[in-house]
């Protein structure tokens, strides 16, 4: 069914079902002029926001709308729990071109829903409106988190350990093989192009470390990037060492199809949506063990100097790490 047989209003009550999975917060949901919700007592409120732009962030003959509404929540829940703080509501803007088909939006909002349920986010609001060139899709989530829990990017400290969440680098080579196409062929590749189109937001992971962590920041520009994003905010050294970066299997096979150095994904690629943080080492020593734990991998170190990351490589060399990454002007 086209867009023009619903309409605006249709199309808004086709996507208000099932958009608020946790009632008592709020007042007034979708169909008001706002929403209005009930913040917890004694708590921060986080408010963050990240668009997705049609042949920028994705490309409709290789992502499904469920994938792509997925990712949407997901890059912005990932902003959350960088922050150490549990998101809670998101508003959702869509401009849409004519031709969009009404089984479009519904299997976009399925992806959003999908994940909003799993995390326990209710979809609050939004806007609807045409565009006459390629698809935008704007998220805006609201978190909570405790003022002592707060986490921000210019919290480092000399003598803290550098320490990432799963993988780095695994998104990037999602990305090029579907670009290549015939990406079935390799066994190697689901996980990987996995990884790209439905990156999992480690909500968790930050909702556990906000107690011990001294800076976090998500990676969605890839390593270099965000260890930079930290240095400068913190004015410290950043040292990573390049063989504890952790690399997949999977991307160290594709790396080989690519024709591109696995290392140069996770430094580079982005979207990894991983957790970057600094911790006092005496604090990652007394972490619970448990499945979030049990993914973390020290990477480096902080120490005194002029703000910047050095790049250690096994030979013990350095060089600098400039923050080279996905730049929208660069
Ligand atoms: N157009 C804008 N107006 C006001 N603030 C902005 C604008 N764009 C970005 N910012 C702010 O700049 C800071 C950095 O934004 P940035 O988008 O780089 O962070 P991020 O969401 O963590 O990264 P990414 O967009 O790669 O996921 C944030 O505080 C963000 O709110
Ligand atoms: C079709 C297509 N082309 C290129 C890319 C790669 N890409 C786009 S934005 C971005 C960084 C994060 O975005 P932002 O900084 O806007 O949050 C990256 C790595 C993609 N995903 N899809
Ligand atoms: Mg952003
Ligand atoms: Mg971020
Ligand atoms: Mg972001």
């Amino acid at each position: 069914m086209e867009l023009k047989q619903l309409g605006e209003f249709g199309l808004i009550d086709l996507i208000k079902e099932n958009t608020i999975v946790d009632p008592a917060s709020v007042i007034v949901g979708i169909g008001d002029d706002a929403a209005a919700l009930l913040p917890s007592p004694r708590q921060l409120q986080l408010l963050a926001t990240d668009m997705l732009i049609e042949s920028v962030h994705f490309d409709l003959t290789t992502t499904t709308p469920w994938q792509l509404g997925y990712k949407a929540i997901a890059v912005n829940l990932s902003d959350i729990a960088a922050m150490g703080g549990v998101p809670k509501h998101c508003v959702v803007s869509l401009a849409l071109p004519r031709n969009v088909q009404v089984d479009f939006v519904r299997d976009l909002y399925q992806g959003m829903k999908e994940i909003c349920r799993r995390f326990t986010v209710n979809i609050v609001g939004g806007d609807t409106v045409s565009s006459p060139q390629g698809l935008v899709l704007n998220v805006a989530v609201t978190g909570e988190v405790e003022p002592a829990r707060l986490q921000r990017r210019s919290g480092a400290k000399p003598g803290d350990l550098v320490v990432v969440t799963g993988e780095l680098g695994n998104s990037a080579a999602g990305l090029d093989l579907l670009r290549r196409g015939h990406w079935q062929e390799f066994v190697f590749a689901r996980q990987l192009v996995t990884c790209h189109l439905t990156p999992q937001p480690q909500v968790q992971a930050g909702l556990l470390l906000a107690a011990f962590a001294n800076s976090m920041n998500d990676i969605s520009d890839g390593l270099a990037s965000e260890a930079n994003e930290i240095a400068a905010a913190s004015q410290v050294a950043v040292r990573l060492f390049e063989q504890q970066i952790p690399l997949s299997a999977e991307l160290t096979a594709a790396s080989a199809v690519l024709g591109n150095a696995a290392l140069d994904y996770a430094l580079y690629g982005g979207e990894d949506y991983q957790l970057l943080f600094t911790i006092e080492p005496e604090k990652l020593r007394v972490l619970p063990a448990n499945e979030i734990t049990a993914q973390l991998t020290v990477i480096g170190e902080i120490v005194r100097g002029p703000a910047g990351v050095e790049l250690v490589a096994a030979d013990g060399a350095a060089r600098g790490l400039a923050p080279k990454g996905y730049n929208h002007f660069g």
